[in-house]
């Protein structure tokens, strides 16, 4: 059986909820990816959906969007979903900035808000 693709996951605080109702939603479509999430974010979504298997990396703060970023340098992550808050002041705004460039620079599909995950996720049904 080939690999599953690898999905980014990760929501500022603001966005938690909406993080954890978006996985409840479209459950099935993510049990296709190997899932990493950020710290707080990967708990929300175990907690909401405790068959989906999630690899749970440093809260984004504490270097979880690094982590990311190096996954996605190195070709491990194949979509990042990532709902930001564009609302409130972050003290690692510089990581924040810094991940989504390197989903850019490697041409990685990226949602920044639930619209557009909606329309990413709903590719991948069939
Ligand atoms: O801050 C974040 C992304 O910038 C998210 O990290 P947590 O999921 O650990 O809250």
């Amino acid at each position: 059986m080939p690999a599953k693709p690898c999905i980014a996951l990760i929501a500022h605080d603001q966005k938690k909820a909406d993080m954890a109702d978006f996985a409840l939603q479209h459950q099935g479509a993510l049990s296709r990816f190997r899932i990493v999430a950020t710290g707080t974010t990967g708990g929300r979504v175990q907690e909401a959906c405790p068959d989906l298997d999630v690899t749970r990396l440093k809260s984004g703060p504490l270097g979880g969007d690094q982590q990311i970023g190096a996954m996605i340098a190195t070709g491990e992550v194949d979509m990042l979903i990532f709902f930001i808050d564009p609302l409130s002041a972050l003290p690692h705004d510089v990581d924040v900035k810094a991940l989504t460039r390197l989903a850019t620079v490697y041409d990685i599909p990226m949602a920044l808000n639930r619209a557009t995950a909606e329309k990413l996720i709903d590719f991948q049904k069939d």
